[in-house]
């Protein structure tokens, strides 16, 4: 797949622009002309930067109220394209997108259109250009590719072709399929945009909310597969215009860009024979969390081994070489990691205390390894002792790591090649909770990084995504997405931060970056569960008595439920699969958490009881006797 990107799509001056696009690894480049415009170097100047960058521009554009003009008017459109083409020929591209008429002034008319054209096309050749046409979904005659596509065959002009733009088609759902039958070498470009599904005015849900093929809701591989039938074999070209990433990272959203269209190709070549994209690995099957290692200090490990040791845990090994400690319960494996060198402590010298590193069980470790790299995953490798592990690692959210293990290599046997078994210590209390498995990891990041990782993790993984829910605080509002896969083994809430003042925030704010927020674990009795953490001085976050007469009332719960829940500060919730019970540690650090949920049946995450957790701990959390407005970010 030829892959381009316009200017319009990131934030930043032309040159920052044309650097990210080349790093993230475009063959080609849109030149948006308003980002020409702004740009104070000459046309050649900015021809010479993309060339030296090693970029192709594969388009300039657009070039507005072209066809079926009215005499006068239409001498000078003519004039105008002219001026353009000097342009580009300056820029030293070949083609120009012009787009469907809005102009009041226009007359409409196929033929009309055709003949205009025809005639810009013979214009066109004398100076080696090409013309592309594309139907704007808000055109005020033209807003359809077939319409689109009859003008062009009717101007009947090599230089003369149809631009196919996956949001115009998609967003007024037209039929894809009558893509199939226009020949290959008549689509000069292919523009992709996917988009959330927003019942809006075309024109403003296009100018704001587009976004990667992948990170919203539209059916872009279909629609990549119809062209792809046709053996289209020119570039596809992102061209997103999105509020949130003209406000963002340029080299990240660059980065995104690529990946998404790496994955797309990869999702096209799985159903069209024509050779489309690189060949890689499938998504990687997710069989669980292999583990969730925390790095910290030997000053702080003791304050989190007591919390994990009052949750059930206990001291199962350590690592043979590094200063590293197993804790077990059930199926779930914390690793306490307080090495004074290595990445753990870099990453314990940033965000302090905090759970860096998460292991993946997959299928095969390597080939997910092998497709995440080929996603533009980076690879993250440190020094392996002799006889130890050496285990396939990609950086993941706010730069932690995400271990890749499989039973199908010894890495699934992690825990007794690189540990050693050690005994309970006598008179720690080994019996366990009954906790069994890590039922969900919830990952905090900057809301406009919320794509990025949902791309991340659903072109890596076999999962999808769920809808986007707000999660309320008392300080502001919280978007939460989840990835998961379909056996629930892989359930990753990512949590999008708009303000520091949440707890989201806050946590954000005080860790110096994203990162795992909070792990929540299974039982498969609550209640039994929430007896054996009692006993070993766990200290539940309390829950309103309030919460507890609005759920009697509203689930009609009976009394005696009612207060074996108030009683261990237990929240619920249910769904139309079911029950959902949850209990919550207090803060540790600066708004880490842990979770104790049993599910029977329930598939949802909580998110009604949200408020009143976040509350509690957030109350929790404000020193006693601080007044709320002092100052601090809570
Ligand atoms: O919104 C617009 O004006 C606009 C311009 C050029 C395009 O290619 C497009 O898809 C939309
Ligand atoms: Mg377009």
């Amino acid at each position: 797949m030829k892959t381009s990107i316009a200017t319009v799509t990131l934030s930043g001056e032309l040159p920052d622009k044309l650097e990210a696009i080349a790093k993230a690894g475009f063959d080609g480049v849109e030149i948006f002309e308003n980002d020409f415009l702004a740009f104070d170097g000459s046309p050649s100047d900015v021809g010479r930067m993309a060339r030296d960058l090693g970029l192709t521009i594969t388009l300039f554009q657009p070039f507005r109220d072209f066809e079926g003009m009215p005499e006068g008017l239409r001498s000078r459109t003519f004039d105008r394209a002219e001026r353009k083409f000097d342009v580009m020929q300056e820029l030293g591209t070949g083609m120009v997108l012009v787009c469907s008429n809005v102009s009041p002034a226009a007359l409409g008319g196929i033929d009309r259109a055709a003949a205009d054209f025809r005639e810009l096309g013979e214009r066109a050749a004398k100076r080696g250009l090409k013309v592309g046409y594309e139907a704007l979904a808000w055109g005020r005659f033209v807003n359809d590719h077939r319409d689109a596509w009859e003008i062009v065959r009717r101007a009947d002009h090599q230089n003369v072709g149809l631009i196919l733009d996956s949001f115009h088609s998609l967003s007024r759902k037209i039929d894809i399929n009558s893509i199939r039958s226009i020949p290959k070498d008549k689509i000069f470009i292919v523009q992709l945009a996917d988009a959330p599904l927003i019942d809006m005015d075309l024109l403003y849900w296009s100018r704001h909310f587009r976004n990667m093929p992948g990170e919203g809701d539209l059916p872009v591989t279909a629609f990549t597969e119809a062209i792809a039938s046709t053996g289209y074999d020119g570039y596809f070209s992102l061209e997103i215009f999105n509020d949130q990433f003209r406000g963002g990272s340029t080299q990240a959203i660059a980065a995104d860009g690529h990946r998404s269209l790496i994955y797309l190709a990869d999702q096209v070549r799985r159903k069209v024979e024509t050779p489309i994209g690189i060949a890689m690995p499938e998504r990687a099957k997710v069989k669980g969390v292999g583990f969730v290692e925390f790095a910290t200090s030997e000053d702080e490990a003791d304050e989190l081994i007591a919390i994990l040791q009052a949750l059930g845990f206990r001291k199962a090994a350590k690592h043979r070489s590094k200063k590293v400690s197993l804790f077990e319960q059930g199926e779930i494996r914390i690793l306490v990691n307080v090495d004074t060198a290595g990445f753990a402590n870099a990453a314990y010298a940033v965000h302090g205390t905090s759970a860096y590193a998460l292991a993946i069980a997959v299928d095969d470790a390597q080939d997910a390894y092998n497709r995440a790299l080929a996603l533009d995953a980076e690879p993250f490798r440190q020094p392996v002792a002799e006889g130890e592990l050496e285990f396939p690692v990609i950086r993941g959210v706010g730069g932690g790591l995400i271990y890749l293990i499989d039973d199908k290599s010894q890495l699934g046997r992690f825990s007794e090649i690189d540990f050693e078994v050690v005994a309970t210590d006598p008179g720690t209390d080994a019996a366990d909770a009954g906790l069994l498995r890590i039922d969900h990891i919830a990952q905090t990041v900057a809301y406009d990084e919320m794509l990025t990782w949902l791309l991340f993790y659903t072109s890596i993984f076999d999962t999808r995504k769920t809808p986007m829910v707000d999660i309320i605080d008392p300080s502001g509002v919280v978007r939460s997405q989840v990835v998961e896969n379909e056996s629930g083994a892989l359930r990753l809430t990512m949590n999008g931060a708009e303000n520091r003042r949440t707890l989201a925030g806050h946590f954000i704010a005080e860790k110096f970056g994203s990162g795992i927020q909070h792990l929540a674990f299974s039982t498969d009795d609550i209640f039994s569960t929430a007896a054996s953490l009692r006993a070993k001085g766990f200290r539940p976050l309390h829950i309103s008595p309030n919460y507890y007469d609005d759920i009697e009332a509203r689930f009609g719960l009976g009394e005696d439920l009612t207060e074996r829940l108030k009683a261990e500060n237990i929240l619920y919730d249910r769904d139309e699969h079911g029950e959902y019970f949850q209990l919550y540690s207090r803060t540790y650090g600066e708004g880490f958490f842990f979770e104790i949920v049993e599910r029977r049946g329930y598939r949802g995450y909580g998110a009604a009881n949200a408020i009143f957790r976040i509350a509690a701990l957030k109350k929790q959390m404000r020193p006693e006797g601080v007044p709320k407005d002092a100052g601090i970010s809570l």
